[in-house]
């Protein structure tokens, strides 16, 4: 008799390849690890498009970090995707990951002198100028998809570091050199976890939407903002993007309290479409910090 065919766990696309800290967020935010598969994509973009075809169940994406501040490759891609396809994408859940950066080497390296390169990813530098500055003013500073695949060339190229997690030197032929040469301690980056579906309300969420305006008009910023003022829902979060539609036009994203389902969000989101020239939404998510 033939075998039943088995079902396929649902997949979870990250920032790959294995070994960055978005791996990382992926293993411990989906904890059983039979339960999903996961799967390597080469950039935030790629993880952000493969939820919108379908072609993956959830992605985990960077969002922001303590010291670096947000994560711009991922904003402009959630915007993207919100304008392109309103609704197809919704930020379901957020998740927080202690950031602990490494100076990683091949074996035959053994002085800082000697160091041409370092490879890393743009926040992997942010987070790390201090000590950069102090320990290797004199290598070439090279950027990189994700800190993992900085790993990946450092271990091919002499002469070269990268800087990342200690996860890869179980993968890559690169040692620990140094730990923890982040500028401050306490680095932590929140993760957000996107599907296709929204997700359900819990005891405390909040939500990230977006609105552009009329620049031209004065007070028409704080028009906006008064929304949320009068609505009370508190923010916790506001950054400007280029809308790409003309030079010098801003699209403002906002994190706030509330879930989207909720009438005083909708109220709110209302208020602003009557002052806004566009609003969306990107998704509602528990407030509740889940970190490891
Ligand atoms: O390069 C990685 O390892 C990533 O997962 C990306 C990323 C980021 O974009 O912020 C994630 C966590 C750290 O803040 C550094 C880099």
């Amino acid at each position: 008799m033939a075998d039943e065919p088995t079902a396929k766990p649902p997949t979870v696309a990250f920032l790959g390849p294995p070994g960055s800290f978005t791996h990382k967020a992926a293993l411990n935010y989906f904890a059983n690890p039979s339960a999903h598969e996961l799967v390597a994509e080469t950039t935030i973009e790629a993880v952000v498009t493969a939820v919108e075809q379908g072609t993956t169940t959830f992605g985990v994406v960077p969002f922001e970090n303590s010291s670096a501040g947000s994560v711009q490759p991922t904003l402009d891609r959630l915007l993207l995707s919100a304008r392109t396809f309103p609704g197809r994408i919704h930020i379901i859940d957020q998740y927080y990951l202690p950031i602990h950066q490494c100076l990683l080497a091949r074996d035959d390296l053994l002085t800082l002198a000697d160091v041409t390169q370092v490879y890393s990813h743009p926040m992997g530098f942010s987070q790390c100028s201090q000590w950069l500055l102090q320990h290797l003013p004199h290598a070439e500073r090279v950027e990189v998809t994700s800190t993992s695949k900085a790993a990946e060339l450092a271990a091919l190229n002499p002469g070269t570091v990268a800087i990342g997690s200690q996860a890869t030197t179980q993968l890559y032929k690169v040692r620990v050199w140094l730990p923890n040469i982040e500028d401050q301690s306490d680095n932590v980056t929140r993760f957000f976890v996107l599907h296709q579906s929204p997700g359900r309300p819990t005891a405390e969420d909040r939500t990230y939407l977006y609105f552009t305006l009329d620049h031209s008009k004065p007070g028409s910023l704080c028009q906006a903002l008064d929304a949320f003022r009068v609505g009370h829902l508190n923010l916790s979060k506001i950054d400007t993007r280029p809308s790409h539609l003309q030079p010098w036009h801003f699209y403002f994203m906002v994190e706030c309290d509330g879930h989207y389902s909720q009438a005083r969000v909708k109220a709110v989101v209302a208020a602003l479409q009557s002052v806004c020239e566009k609003v969306g939404v990107l998704g509602s998510y528990s407030s509740l910090w889940r970190l490891t």
